[in-house]
Formats: structure tokens, sequence, C-alpha cells
């Protein structure tokens, strides 16, 4: 009998296109084991709507598995420890892995491999991050030529079916419960909103693929309307690696229309994931100088509004539409992040940080490189934008995009108001349980430009 083989599992909780898996089902009996890791250094442990998904992702998981003859094994702990202890304990050679490119995981990935043979495989971006270079094989800063050169490289390889069986050891090891593992919110149970609008897991990721199919061709011309559900919501299951970004290549490809611009939108997965690979701190820390000593606003007052952003009390609509839906669902829509983002930043003045984190704690799709690369080319800090000076204002973004649908939906003190008065509501039209603006745009503009000038100097 062969010595068993690990396979550990992180943001790639699929079975099929999972090149650790594939490989490992070849060579001996399987381990499949997931570790929950808050603790090894400079992780950033997971927010609260990224645990809820964990949770159902990981039970989906183990129920795929048991079709094929497996299990899902946990363990808590710092993987460097976990890993090299339940190697011991089966008996196992080796550890097969997916690369992951947070600078945790890479920390984690060093430090394991130490200890055990590690075998990282490739598939969870279009191209290894890294891999794609300028003539001169430096990485790119910007996304459009990055987009260039990688599209040069397409297509992704073909997608590989998930291996008929998975070999079983004789015998398992203890796993933790996930039920111990306290993922899910109890009091309050804030998650009824997240139930209903999802479904964790490798069927759940393929339906949202098959939903998407029929809309893929329109998507240029209505990706930016939040009103209707034009874009494909993969992105948690993109996240959480149910499924591959090969997987959703090989089935769009061939949509035709403006398919070629949905393509380019989860090409920016991978651009987010080569900046984080030359800026690991990207998520903490500003690209560009005037930031580390821009005057965010601070104190009591910058509190308060930073409250009402996050509960959608800011009075403006759109705004507030977008993060109550957030709130409710784990998820935004792309063009209202862009503008609840700028409105945090230029608008209130705010630290792009703090929506980040916000942003972190909240969404399902909640990603260490999407969020900061996003945060940062919104705020006008990051390597690929100095936009600060282009303020977006809500009230047109409103109008241009059709928004009135979506405010009803998002707001419903403001359902009874038409169409032309949704966007902006007059102070007399404005229901009595609906917040007046936090700050008028023209103001906040002046003020954003002036601290611009402040910070530049
Ligand atoms: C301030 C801000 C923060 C964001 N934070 C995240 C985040 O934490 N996680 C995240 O996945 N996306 C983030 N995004 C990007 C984008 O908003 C979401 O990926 C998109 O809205 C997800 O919806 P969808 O799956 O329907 O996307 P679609 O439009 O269908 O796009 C397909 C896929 O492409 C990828 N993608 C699309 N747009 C972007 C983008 N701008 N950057 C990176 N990848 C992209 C996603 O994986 C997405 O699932 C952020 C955007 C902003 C402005």
């Amino acid at each position: 009998m062969h010595s068993p083989v690990i396979v550990w599992l992180r943001r790639d909780l699929r079975l099929s296109d999972q090149a650790a898996i594939a490989e490992a089902a070849g060579k001996g009996p399987v381990i499949p084991v997931y570790v929950l890791d808050d603790e090894t250094p400079r992780h950033r442990a997971m927010g609260g709507a990224s645990r809820w998904w964990l949770h159902h992702s990981l039970a989906s998981l183990d129920a795929a598995l048991r079709e094929k003859g497996s299990r899902l094994i946990l363990r808590r702990g710092k993987c460097e420890d976990v890993l090299p202890a339940l190697a011991e304990e089966t008996g196992a050679r080796e550890v097969h892995a997916l690369h992951h490119y947070e600078p945790w995981w890479r920390n984690a990935e060093k430090a394991v491999g130490k200890r055990v043979a590690l075998h990282l495989h490739h598939g969870n971006y279009l191209v290894p991050p890294g891999a794609v270079t300028t003539g001169a094989g430096a990485p790119y800063k910007i996304y459009t030529p990055f987009w260039r050169a990688l599209s040069e490289r397409m297509p992704p390889p073909e997608v590989q079916p998930c291996p008929d069986a998975i070999p079983a050891p004789e015998s398992w090891v203890r796993s933790e419960s996930l039920a111990d593992w306290n993922l899910l919110p109890v009091e309050p149970d804030w998650a009824g909103g997240l139930r209903d609008a999802w479904e964790p897991g490798e069927d759940g990721a393929h339906a949202r693929l098959q939903a998407f199919a029929g809309k893929a061709s329109r998507y240029r011309e209505q990706r930016d309307l939040p009103s209707r559900d034009a874009t494909s919501f993969l992105s948690p299951h993109l996240h959480f690696g149910e499924i591959s970004p090969a997987q959703v290549w090989h089935a769009m490809a061939g949509a035709g229309g403006s398919v070629e611009t949905f393509l380019g939108e989860v090409g920016w997965r991978d651009y987010a994931q080569n900046v984080i690979l030359q800026f690991p701190d990207y998520g903490g820390k500003s690209a560009r100088e005037p930031f580390d000593s821009f005057p965010w606003r601070t104190g009591e007052n910058a509190e308060a509004d930073l409250r009402a952003w996050q509960q959608g009390r800011t009075g403006y609509p759109i705004v507030d539409a977008g993060m109550r839906q957030l709130w409710h669902t784990g998820w935004m829509h792309n063009r209202v992040r862009m503008i609840a983002a700028s409105f945090l930043v230029k608008h209130l003045l705010i630290d792009w940080r703090r929506g980040e984190q916000w942003f972190w704690d909240t969404l399902v799709d909640a990603d260490y490189a999407s969020n900061a690369v996003n945060w940062q080319w919104t705020a006008g800090s990051g390597v690929d934008s100095n936009m600060f000076v282009r303020i977006m204002a809500p009230l047109s973004q409103s109008e241009k995009f059709d928004a009135a649908a979506y405010i009803r939906q998002w707001v419903p003190e403001l359902a009874d108001l038409p169409d032309a008065e949704i966007h902006d509501p007059a102070p007399m039209a404005r229901p009595a349980d609906y917040p007046s603006r936090l700050i008028d745009h023209r103001a906040a503009r002046e003020r954003a430009l002036a601290a611009w000038e402040q910070a530049k100097d």
C-alpha cells in the first residue's frame, strides 16, 4: 500500500480542475484537510461574511468528497504545526496544495515546506501571478498592458475533470467538528439575507455560471446598471476557489457579443494578485507618498459619518442603497462599490483603509488583493492611479446608470418617489425617516480638493 498523500485545501474548495487533488489521487490514499489558521504571522483573519461562506463551502466540499469515497479533515492551528503533525500521524510523505499569494499564505508555504515535502500546483488564476512580465522581464504595474500581455497567453489550459474516485486511507484520522468552529453568527443571526442570496459550494458556483451564460454576450452594455442582474455573481465562488478561472473562461469565451469585456474583468482578478505579489502590504499601505501625510478626518464627527456610511444613512440614495445591499447580501454591485468607496474617501475624507476594513468584514467575496487594489484605485493612492482629484458625483452617477429601481429595492423609505426625484430627493420630498445629506456635494468637493493640495505639497 502506498503511503497517503495530504491535500491542503485553502481558497480552492472544489474537486474539478483542482490540480492538487488530481495529482494526489494518482499517487495513493488521499487525506484532504482544511486548516483554520488565524495564527500564522501577518495572517489576516477572515471577516464575518467570509466565515459564514466558509462554513457552508466546507460542508458542501465534505459532502462532495463523501460521494467520491473520501471526506474532509478539519484541524485548527498554525499550518506549519498542524500539517507536519498530521503527516506524522498518518504516515503521509507529501503534501499537495495550490499556490496562494497573500503574504500570509506565502509565509505559511515557506514554513510548511521546511518541515514536510510540499508540492504546489497552479490553478487559481488564468496565468500564475508573476509569470506575465514586460519584454524586459519586469512585472506590470498597470492593468491595460498587463491584460494585453496576459491575453496573448490565452486560452488557459484545458479544464481537468474531477477524478472518478479519490482513494481513501485504511482508516480516517480524527476531524474537528465544523459546528465547533463557530463560523456562523448566532446572536444576532445577521445571515438571513446571505442565506437567501447565495448557495456556497461547487454546485452553487456552476449554477451561477449557467445562469450567466445567457447574459454574457450583453455584458458590456448592462454591467454598469445596478438595477439589472447583468453580472455573473461569481466573485465569492472564485474567491473561495469553488470554480477555477479556467473553467469560467472555457465556458464563456464562445458566448459572442461583448463577452471579451467580461473576460477582461476576470483578468482584473489576475492583475490584482499580480500587484499584491509586488507589494505584499498593499492592503494597509498607500502606494503614493502624498497619502502618508493625507489630512484624513478623524475624531467623533468622522466616526459618526463612518457609521452612517456603514449603515446606509448618508442621505445619498445610491450610496445608501449600495451599503444596505452589502449589509443584507454580503455583495454590492461593482459600479456602486466605486461610488460608495469614492464617497467615503472623497466626500467624507475618511481614510480608505477604514472602508477596506469594512468591506473585508462584510463582503462574501472579500479578497485581500481585489479589495486593496480597488480601494487604492478609487482613492487614487494606488500604483495604477493618481485620481484623487477626479471626484465622482453620486447623484449624476445614479441618474446616468439608471439606479431608480435599485434604490427602491434597498432604500424602501424612498420607494414611492418618482424616478425624477429618487436620485436626489429635495428636502421637502424626503420622508421623515430618511436622513438629510451628511454633506453637500459641492462643499465636499471643495474640501477634498483643499485636502489634496495640502497633502501633495
Ligand atoms: C472598492 C471596491 C472593492 C472591491 N472589493 C472586491 C473584493 O474584495 N473581492 C472581489 O472579488 N472583488 C472586489 N471588487 C471588484 C468587483 O466589484 C467585484 O469583483 C464584482 O462586483 C463581483 O461581481 P460579479 O462576480 O458579478 O462580477 P462580474 O462583473 O461578473 O466579473 C466576473 C469576475 O471578475 C472579477 N472581477 C470583476 N471586476 C473586478 C475588479 N474590479 N477587480 C478584481 N476582480 C474583478 C471577479 O472575480 C468577478 O467575479 C471591488 C471593487 C471595488 C470598487
